[in-house]
């Protein structure tokens, strides 16, 4: 029982003219809301509503706006057909196959199938073609892949009830009774875990959100603050924290029906291609190369001092930073747009650009002018994204996972010289909406309050003479970067290597994220809590609860909050989750599993790790150009890039003269002692890469 295609045209051309004649008029930078309807406008965003504006780094791109617009539509015709008489179900919708509908929710939009230079096959920018058969899969602006089926409140709205019809406990509530600031540091790791998580985050997930604009007691169904219970001692006088939610996605038809619940977008590529280094278009990339490979900032004859471009009037970097910065430190340009959300990110970033001008201005010496600047770009692009692969995979992840979740989803690299034979051009490397919407999120637990900073004499403390920089005073702060005399990006990427450990992963989270996240130091009263914002977002996305989560990752759900125990198994954690939750159903996803204690030599517990094993392991058997892959470099290319490391690349892009090893350990880990830089560090040999 489905509508024919007469009551589908007559429900399209519905729900159109209604978005047309939506309440609120959308112009350049505003949005005003009017009693009397008006002709709405969908025109990007250009500027933020505010200076310090939490949404800056979260904007629909222009293709995003028009495919959401078609997700918009597609919703209202959803609602008219289910309140027309013949009541039509959800599920009924979903199965609708029909030109008219197929037209709104198909997403096949790229820039090129292929990219080639010289004969060679490289990747495009924006991931498309990367699968010969579905060229969207793992491209821009995709829908996230449920692993579950989304739970809703009527029309799409945000999860806000529980099993027993009753108000979920706030989210604000909840951060504060789970998410206390109690600070125990991990002595193994250090701090670069935590940075280089972030990092590779910025590389795969990132979900756009509408452009409403939320103040307290908004009506805008895109709004969803969160609601500051009565006597919060931190965010004293306020309301409310504006909250927008995800804008929805179409599904892409031949991905199952598009009619169904919502869905949101990841905007940038799931590959692991150093798409947060190139920009994720054509253009973009070319704009980062003219920009950081030419003309890089404060070179001064150093190319181990170079800095990312800067940021102009009104681009998006300009906007994020807005009210976080003057007008003499202007922000950095790079391939992500979060690029300057805190100077550890920031220096990773330029560090990879570094590493990139470095590669190829060798490549250049091997073998121009047999190679063209294309050729030797696209080159350098190819290596650093293999490295990228090789660090996150090899050295990163079986940290965050452990042996056991390392073999179970495949993701051990092989041996040196050896090929990987497992691409799979039916595996769909997108995102699933779990992952990026609470396991993922794991990493907001290690995060510390301070970076510290290291002077080049950092093994003795002593001659440290650098100061840390607080958490709560760097966000957007380029300051820090451009500080040469504290030693700029150097200095920071050796703290977050150095003493500094990583803090522990656990349900606790520092001060810095849960109430002074954005404060902003021109306007009072903007701030804001994380663990708040990541609960909400679980549920501004219909995630189903922490309970469903585990049977879905092998665990058995849990009857009573006791049964919990084997993974959650402090008492007063358990008890907390029971004061807060009427039901063990209820659980947010990102609450229980930040509670559940660490798998074997791993950092996060069973669920979380499930669910990450899992996306990385779709992200590698779905990649045509996975580096490993046969035909993608020659086997003694491999070799060479598997002996390469963040160290090496460390060492060889900054004025760090010692380094352990591996970098996401302490050097005080047994076999992981320092050495120098000079000596025996293993490192790549470019030499192979001459024609
Ligand atoms: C100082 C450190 C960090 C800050 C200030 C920060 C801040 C944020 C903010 C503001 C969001 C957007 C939340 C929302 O609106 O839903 C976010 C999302 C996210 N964060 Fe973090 N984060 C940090 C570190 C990390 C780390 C270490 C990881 C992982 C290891 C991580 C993983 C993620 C993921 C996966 C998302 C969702 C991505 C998206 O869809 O945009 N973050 N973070």
């Amino acid at each position: 029982h489905v509508p024919t295609e007469e009551q589908l045209q007559e429900a399209v051309a519905m729900a159109t003219k209604e978005l047309d004649n939506a309440h609120c008029v959308r112009t350049d930078n505003k949005v005003f809301c009017e009693e009397e309807p008006k002709q709405a406008k969908v025109v990007p965003v250009t500027h933020s509503e505010s200076p310090c504006d939490m949404t800056a780094t979260r904007r629909s791109t222009p293709k995003t706006i028009k495919l959401s617009r078609s997700a918009a539509i597609l919703e209202k015709v959803a609602k008219n057909l289910m309140n027309s008489p013949e009541h039509f179900t959800l599920e009924q919708l979903s199965k609708v196959e029909s030109p008219i509908i197929n037209k709104l929710c198909v997403s096949i939009d790229c820039e090129e199938l292929q990219h080639m230079e010289d004969g060679k096959e490289f990747r495009t920018a924006d991931g498309c073609g990367n699968n010969e058969d579905k060229s969207w899969w793992g491209s821009t602006q995709q829908c996230m892949k449920r692993l579950l089926e989304p739970q809703y409140g009527n029309d799409n709205a945000p999860r806000t009830t529980g099993l027993d019809g009753k108000s979920l406990p706030k989210a604000r509530h909840v951060s504060r009774v789970m998410h206390e600031d109690l600070r125990k540091s991990n002595h193994e790791t250090s701090l670069m875990l935590m940075q280089f998580g972030q990092f590779t985050s910025h590389e795969i997930t990132m979900s756009p959100v509408s452009d409403a604009t939320c103040s307290c007691g908004s009506s805008d169904p895109q709004c969803f603050n969160i609601e500051i219970p009565h006597g919060d001692p931190d965010f004293r006088g306020r309301t409310c924290l504006k909250f927008t939610r995800s804008v929805p996605c179409p599904k892409v038809e031949n991905d199952g029906g598009c009619m169904g619940p919502r869905q949101q977008f990841d905007q940038i590529t799931s590959f692991l291609d150093a798409s947060n280094v190139y920009g994720l278009t054509k253009k973009d990339m070319d704009d980062l190369r003219h920009g950081f490979l030419l003309t890089p900032r404060s070179n001064s004859g150093n190319s181990k001092k170079e800095l990312l471009p800067e940021a102009v009037d009104n681009d998006k970097f300009a906007m994020s930073c807005e009210g976080f910065t003057d007008d003499v430190h202007k922000c950095s340009r790079a391939g992500d747009i979060r690029a300057n959300e805190n100077p550890g990110l920031t220096s990773l970033h330029t560090l990879f650009m570094r590493e990139h001008n470095r590669i190829a201005r060798k490549l250049n010496t091997l073998n121009s002018p047999k190679w063209g600047p294309d050729r030797v770009f696209f080159e350098a692009r190819k290596i650093v994204g293999a490295l990228f692969q090789k660090i996150a995979y090899g050295d990163y992840l079986p940290l965050v996972l452990g042996p056991d979740f390392m073999t179970k989803f495949v993701l051990t690299l092989t041996q040196p010289d050896k090929y990987f034979q497992g691409y799979d051009k039916t595996v769909n490397p997108g995102i699933y909406n779990a992952f990026n919407t609470a396991a993922n999120r794991f990493g907001h637990s290690m995060v510390q309050n301070e970076f510290d900073r290291y002077s080049k004499g950092f093994p003795d403390a002593r001659l440290n003479s650098q100061h840390p920089i607080n958490l709560a005073f760097s966000f957007f702060n380029p300051s820090y970067i451009l500080d040469d005399d504290q030693g700029g990006p150097d200095s920071i990427l050796r703290g977050l290597i150095t003493a500094q450990s990583r803090q522990d992963f656990d349900r606790f989270i520092v001060s810095g994220l849960t109430k002074h996240l954005f404060e902003c130091p021109k306007i009072p009263n903007i701030s804001f809590d994380l663990a708040a914002i990541n609960i909400q977002r679980g549920r501004d996305h219909g995630l189903p609860g922490y309970n469903a989560f585990r049977e879905k990752c092998g665990l058995h759900r849990a009857p009573r909050f006791d049964d919990l125990s084997p993974e959650i198994p402090d008492a007063t954690t358990r008890e907390k989750l029971q004061t807060l939750y009427r039901d063990v159903d209820d659980i947010d996803l990102f609450v229980g599993g930040l509670a559940e204690k660490s798998v074997p030599g791993g950092i996060v517990g069973p669920t979380f790790a499930y669910l990450i094993g899992m996306q990385f392991h779709d992200i590698r058997k779905g990649d045509r150009f996975w580096f490993e892959n046969p035909g993608q470099f020659s086997e003694d290319q491999l070799k060479e890039i598997k002996k390469h490391s963040l160290a090496s690349i460390l060492c060889d892009n900054t004025d760090t003269t010692d380094i352990q090893p591996n970098v996401f350990l302490q050097h005080t880990q047994p076999g992981n002692d320092r050495v120098k830089c000079t000596e025996i560090l293993p490192k790549m040999d470019l030499s192979l890469w001459k024609e």
